[in-house]
């Protein structure tokens, strides 16, 4: 008995084609984001794995992309649940900076600790930036849990719980589960799920609109390491091509 687990990034956002920090500003996907979305859903339904529940944070681009990709895969009709902490890493101060202005103003190691280490969050956000959620009515009952910055550690920390509270019974109960999420919140659950190191997980980038799926043993530990893209071709140039922005 194996589980089936998918997970896709949202594809390519307006933030994304502007090489901006992005964070939590809920910001739209650009028209080749939108393409890509429909084409991950057709490799879904071209390999007739068919989801049967998505998560997705509470983000638009992660939201409209699971939409465009199920809708592709006729399966726009399954259960939907959503929450903040499948969210991509609050980015600080940082959100809404330009990446390339940013590495030039602070050179190549801060800007890489601050986008690939595990432990160095960005400075935080005031809550008078206007790239700032404070105040977002989507985010009322997260109290103290509301961050002002994050780094991948954080995003671990609030991630796991729900990977175990919400999304393991859901393939418990046999289903085919699809989570459409972002960058650095797909790179925790793919550190947890292979057991990366801290050091080893600054070289993963999760490229955008590819789906990712990994057969889960009955521990919840992948069969295949690294689990299989459904296009590994596009899926390479797609990770490199997020690994060198800023450059
Ligand atoms: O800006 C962001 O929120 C993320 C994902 O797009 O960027 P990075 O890949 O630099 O962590």
């Amino acid at each position: 008995m194996t589980y089936t687990l998918v997970l896709l990034r949202h594809g390519e956002s307006e933030w994304n084609a502007k090489n901006l920090f992005t964070g939590w500003v809920d910001v739209e996907l650009s028209d080749k984001g939108r393409a890509e979305a429909v084409s991950g859903g057709e490799l879904l339904k071209a390999a007739d794995v068919l989801p049967d529940v998505v998560h997705t944070s509470l983000l638009r681009r992660a939201i409209n992309t699971a939409n465009a990709a199920l809708n592709a895969a006729d399966r726009h009709w399954i259960q939907v649940k959503r929450n903040w902490r499948l969210n991509e890493r609050h980015y600080g101060d940082l959100q809404g900076k330009d990446k390339k202005q940013t590495k030039d103003q602070y050179g190549d190691e801060q800007f890489m600790l601050w986008r690939r280490s595990y432990d160095t969050p960005p400075p935080q956000i005031a809550d008078d930036n206007p790239n700032s959620q404070a105040g977002d009515l989507r985010y009322a009952d997260l109290g103290a849990d509301m961050p002002k910055t994050e780094c991948l550690k954080d995003v671990v920390a609030r991630m796991i719980p729900y990977w175990e509270s919400d999304i393991i019974p859901d393939l418990k109960d046999g289903k085919v589960v699809l989570v459409a999420a972002h960058g650095n919140s797909l790179r925790a659950l793919v550190k947890h799920l292979d057991g990366i190191s801290d050091e080893d997980i600054a070289g993963l980038n999760i490229p955008t609109g590819q789906p990712l799926v990994y057969r889960l043993d009955e521990n919840f530990k992948p069969t295949v390491p690294g689990g299989e893209y459904l296009d590994p071709e596009a899926a390479k140039a797609a990770a490199e091509a997020v690994a060198n922005q800023g450059k």
